[in-house]
């Protein structure tokens, strides 16, 4: 038997760092939502064997223990006694450290499609509870859609329904590693942003309430590394979008269209800027 789920993208609409915890993670505020850029999983029984096979069509994943999938899988196993062995295929189309939770999503579509695989009958809270074990954005990977996402990333509160729009994503040809970002955040010179009104706006689908309250407080520790990003995000506002804001740790840029006529124009301006630039939509 073989079983297939998608992997969507994140991005962060709004992410607050609220201070630095005495485990090293840092309490966060966020808003999530997902994009229909999406890896597929493929999990696969293998016959009379019992370990953890990974293939992968990239070569910027780690075929080895390190992969994200591949530890959503041990924690399935050792949880509950699974002696089987599985063959995971990756068919990787999110760029790999981007701030946009390739690997936490690939790890989440394991744990959805091991459950069918293995007839576990795990609910969606109990799989984002064994999601924590993988990493801080793998529960809210599990959910997907729109979310509120506090704590580590371990609090996850859907929000209901919101208002679809265009997304532009815009990916330099560099990485970023998110422990990299958080170990240069300086809590006293955090700017925060207002969450709350953001989630407001999302709720009430007010497309000027949520332009005005995008924020990301690692955005200006991630730009004073590289000032790439900054001449990105002018750019975009240069071509007409109406809000632009770096997600997560980075370096990806995404901006907000309601009209896809004009997502599409963005699109096809800052082409000739970066050579990684997806329009997709909201969840
Ligand atoms: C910043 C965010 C925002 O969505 O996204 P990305 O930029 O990675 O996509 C996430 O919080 C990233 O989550 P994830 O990538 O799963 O992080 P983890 O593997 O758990 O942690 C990697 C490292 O980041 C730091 N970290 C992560 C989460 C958190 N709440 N506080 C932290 O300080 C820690 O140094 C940790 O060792
Ligand atoms: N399935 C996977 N897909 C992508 N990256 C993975 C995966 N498993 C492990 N990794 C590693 O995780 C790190 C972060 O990758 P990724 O999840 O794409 O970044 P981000 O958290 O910034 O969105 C990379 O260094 C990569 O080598």
């Amino acid at each position: 038997m073989e079983i297939t789920e998608k992997a969507p993208a994140k991005i962060n609409l709004g992410l607050d760092v609220l201070g630095k915890r005495a485990d090293g993670y840092h309490e966060l505020d966020m808003i999530m939502t997902s994009v229909d850029l999406s890896d597929r999983i493929t999990v696969r029984e293998l016959e009379n064997e019992q370990v953890i096979r990974l293939q992968s069509n990239s070569s910027f994943v780690p075929l080895n223990k390190k992969n994200h999938a591949y530890k959503a899988a041990m924690v399935m196993k050792k949880t509950f006694g699974i002696k089987k062995g599985v063959e995971i295929y990756i068919d990787k189309k999110t760029p790999v450290a981007a701030g946009l939770a390739g690997g936490s999503s690939d790890a989440a579509a394991t744990l959805r499609a091991l459950n069918q695989l293995w007839q576990l009958n795990l609910t969606t809270q109990e799989l984002a509870k064994l999601g924590e074990q993988i990493g801080s954005d793998v529960p809210y990977c599990v959910y997907g859609q729109t979310a509120r996402v506090t704590g580590r990333g371990e609090h996850v509160r859907p929000i209901d329904n919101p208002k679809k729009f265009w997304v532009i994503l815009v990916k330099p040809s560099f990485g970023v590693s998110t422990p990299e970002i958080f170990r240069h955040v300086k809590m006293d010179k955090i700017q925060h942003p207002d969450i709350d009104a953001l989630e407001d706006a999302v709720v009430n689908s007010d497309f000027d309430a949520l332009l005005q309250n995008l924020g990301n407080a690692l955005e200006a520790v991630t730009l004073a590394k590289h000032p790439l990003i900054s001449k990105i995000k002018e750019r975009l506002l240069a071509s007409g979008a109406d809000g632009v804001l770096m997600s997560g740790s980075g370096p990806t840029v995404f901006a907000l269209c309601q009209q896809e006529k004009k997502a599409q124009r963005i699109c096809n301006s800052i082409k000739g800027f970066c050579d990684e630039v997806y329009l997709v939509r909201m969840l």
